[in-house]
């Protein structure tokens, strides 16, 4: 067996040649990035890829498929040189440039939320809005509406339970209407179970509520072999519960809805987890970027060439940009094509930020910025 010491020195070696040869290729991609500049050619020439691709699989032997990946992400920072040099992703810039830091907000600002008076998303909006008057929707696509026809400034929206998981609508619509993100919120969820005054625990045989609450209460519903029924909310459960006057039924609600609909609690804590929290979301149809934004926000689709999530993953990474959540929904009328979403942290202020997501505005189908942004903690 060959002595450590001299094998580290030989790869040394091989580092030495590979780097040097590493930056003469990188100087050959920018002097194609000055042609293409000049003679107005697209960065990306995926044949000539395939091409390289093809031919290192082959001359890789045993290593093919690992000098393929090495390569891939060798063009990908080729690309990326590139793109600078071209200046690609012009309005992806000036978008960036014209945000504002701050979000206006008074009490007369108009705010949508999903609901009514007493659900998790009112008590949210009021975290983060706290004078205002929402004005209450009765479905999340609604909340989008509100903002497309101007006739609210925000809408204050549920995304994510940390323990029944993603919001998937809510996705969905995010996709779909590509409003800004401008701000995030953690907010701690609580339930009781509660009920119409006349009844006692011994009486409860059916439990209603929102279909996440019911998610984040399951071990205790299950437990007590209750039936369940799905509300459009916790406060609607609550005010139905209020309203239908049996004593063998129960609401899922948060303590709001216990007193603006004057149930009575037979269960404190109700839900699995006692660090149950839902993460909310507020959407605006002009971007704002707060100067401590530690949260960016994107979507795209992806071209049919293997490892292309992986290598824009890569791109984040060697940034020092962690992804936290990624979400793949279904494209309308495309089966089998996926939408992506991601989180990543990181602040556009940052210039080599800002010049990785002009050259992906321009390389994504179906990319789009959505959003800087500060994440707060209830
Ligand atoms: O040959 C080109 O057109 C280049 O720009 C070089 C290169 C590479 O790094 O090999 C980079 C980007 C293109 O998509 C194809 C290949």
């Amino acid at each position: 067996m060959r002595d450590l010491k001299e094998i580290r020195e030989e790869i040394n070696e091989i580092d030495e040649k590979l780097i040097e040869l590493f930056k003469r290729r990188m100087e050959c991609a920018k002097d194609v990035g000055n042609y293409k500049k000049a003679n107005n050619i697209p960065i990306l020439n995926q044949d000539r890829e395939n091409e390289i691709l093809d031919d290192v699989l082959v001359r890789g032997g045993e290593y093919g498929y690992a000098a393929q990946l090495l390569f891939s992400n060798i063009m990908e920072l080729s690309r990326a040189l590139q793109h600078n040099i071209v200046g690609s992703g012009k309005e992806m810039k000036e978008l960036i440039e014209n945000s504002s830091p701050n979000i206006p907000y008074n009490k007369n600002t108009k705010v949508a939320c999903q609901g009514i008076a007493g659900a998790n998303n009112h008590e949210a909006t009021l975290k983060i809005f706290p004078d205002c008057e929402p004005q209450f929707c009765k479905s999340f696509k609604d909340v989008f509406m509100a903002i497309e026809n101007g006739e609210a400034d925000y809408g204050v929206l549920p995304v994510e339970n940390s323990t029944a998981g993603s919001v998937s609508d809510v996705y969905d619509l995010i996709l779909k209407h590509r409003f800004y993100i401008i701000k995030s919120l953690d907010l701690p969820i609580h339930y009781y179970l509660a009920s119409i005054p006349q009844a006692n625990l011994e009486d409860i045989e059916e439990v209603w509520s929102h279909p996440q609450a019911l998610a984040q209460c399951s071990d205790k519903i299950t437990a007590n072999n209750y039936k369940t029924l799905q509300s459009a909310n916790t406060a609607v459960a609550a005010r139905d519960v209020a309203n239908s006057k049996r004593i063998n039924l129960a609401a899922v609600c948060n303590g709001s809805a216990v007193k603006e609909y004057g149930l009575k609690v037979l269960a404190e804590n109700y839900e699995n987890r006692s660090d149950n929290t839902t993460r909310f979301i507020v959407i605006s149809k002009k971007l704002y970027i707060p100067e401590n934004a530690e949260k960016i926000s994107l979507c795209f689709g992806l071209p049919h060439v293997t490892g292309t999530l992986y290598s824009v993953l890569c791109r984040f990474s060697s940034l020092g940009l962690n992804l936290t959540k990624i979400e793949s929904r279904t494209m309308a009328n495309k089966p089998f094509e996926y939408l992506f979403y991601l989180d990543f942290t990181g602040n556009v202020k940052n210039d080599e930020v800002t010049k990785l997501l002009c050259a992906l505005s321009t390389e994504l189908p179906e990319f789009s910025f959505l959003g800087n942004y500060e994440e707060d903690f209830a």
